[in-house]
């Protein structure tokens, strides 16, 4: 299977830059993932890879072949050879769920023995050997997104592109589509863009995600780079949730990063080595700040304070409360619960905040 390397690629629309010079590298065999808010550039990136959309300038290359390069080279969709499935599942209500999948294939004037081998085979790969004879309306809405997928899949494409595709079955279905789905990628090893808004899924599926804003990347990395090591602001507050903390750096004792946040008496201490200057402002996941009984604080705990519980919120698995630090609020989690208006000790660890810059 070919990488994908996207250069340069800039696109408007009436004069609205939508991407803007956009560079990205697909390693051949990953899932790779497009994750960020509505309308930052993501099917807008797709359709470029597809051949949907003509860039207005910039290079996109499947392994060594170039299939847009500025006005020169603009490979039709059909000769790029894209498996793409969309949001709407866009199967033939008309024809069934063998003559969907068999589609791509007649196109391609496959020959109808051959064809109709290939099709039971894509079929079983998507578990629905037994519906060949169905049409669409006699299928649930997760069995029609795999008709689409077998349908990708028929024609072996180089790329396969999946723009939301699962944003119209319900929650449970979702989860069970997206280990499927990652499981059967695997198994194929099909160099794949997945494209969503939505971060459980970008960061339960994919081997690398790119975060996006605004026709711009703001980070690249494995899942787990992008929710604990998030670039900036803005990939810690999309990516999860996050409590964000405007201050001031001070010089700490024993060459220590502290930052002064208003009113609170002490400042708090911050990883060594953060680069600190002036305004800052600090990130911390609620799950990583640690609430400890009354009188029940370690001696070597630091960032140790006192906030009080302004609002709680059950959610299964554990509590989430907002409290109030000073004058500011701060979002926590415990497993059991506690009254709405007393005091919690909570402590920071400074390895759990990171420092951006002023917002
Ligand atoms: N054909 C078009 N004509 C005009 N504007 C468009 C067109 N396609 C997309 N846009 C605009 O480009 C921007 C990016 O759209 P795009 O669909 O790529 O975003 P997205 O990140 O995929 O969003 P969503 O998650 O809502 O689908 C949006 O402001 C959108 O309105």
């Amino acid at each position: 299977m070919p990488d994908l390397t996207l250069t340069k690629v800039a696109k408007s629309f009436g004069g609205n830059a939508v991407l803007h010079d956009l560079d990205l590298h697909v390693r051949d065999g990953e899932l790779f993932t497009l994750l960020g808010p509505s309308g930052c550039g993501k099917s807008t990136t797709l359709w470029s890879i597809a051949g949907l959309h003509s860039p207005d300038r910039g290079t996109i290359a499947f392994g060594d072949r170039v299939v847009f390069d500025g006005g020169r080279v603009d490979v039709t969709p059909e000769r790029r050879n894209c498996g793409v499935v969309f949001q709407s599942y866009a199967v033939w209500p008309h024809l069934s769920v063998h003559d969907n999948v068999a589609y791509p294939l007649k196109l391609r004037r496959v020959k109808r023995p051959a064809r109709a081998a290939r099709v039971r085979e894509v079929l079983e790969l998507v578990e629905l050997g037994h519906l060949e004879r169905r049409y669409p309306h006699e299928l649930s809405g997760g069995q029609q997104q795999r008709v689409a997928l077998a349908r990708a899949l028929a024609h072996p494409p180089d790329l396969l592109l999946l723009d939301e595709p699962f944003s119209n079955l319900d929650a449970k279905l979702r989860e069970r589509a997206r280990e499927w789905l990652r499981a059967l990628q695997q198994r194929i090893g099909v160099t794949t863009v997945f494209v969503t808004h939505d971060q459980d899924e970008a960061l339960s599926m994919s081997d690398r995600v790119m975060v996006m804003d605004q026709g711009r990347v703001r980070q690249v990395g494995t899942p787990e780079e992008i929710y604990h090591e998030p670039a900036d602001e803005f990939v810690a507050d999309f990516v999860g949730s996050v409590n964000v903390l405007s201050g001031r750096a001070v010089p700490g004792a024993d060459g220590t990063a502290q930052v002064s946040l208003d009113g609170l008496g002490r400042p708090l201490t911050v990883p060594a080595g953060a680069d600190l200057t002036g305004d800052v402002r600090l990130a911390v996941r609620p799950e990583r700040i640690v609430v400890h009984p009354p009188g029940g604080v370690p001696a070597d705990a630091v960032n140790v304070v006192t906030v009080k519980v302004a609002s709680r919120a059950f959610l299964g698995d554990h509590y989430r409360y907002v409290a109030e630090l000073g004058e500011r609020e701060l979002v926590v989690r415990t497993l059991t619960p506690v009254d709405h208006g007393s005091e919690l000790i909570v402590e920071l660890p400074p390895e759990a905040i990171r420092v951006f810059g002023p917002a």
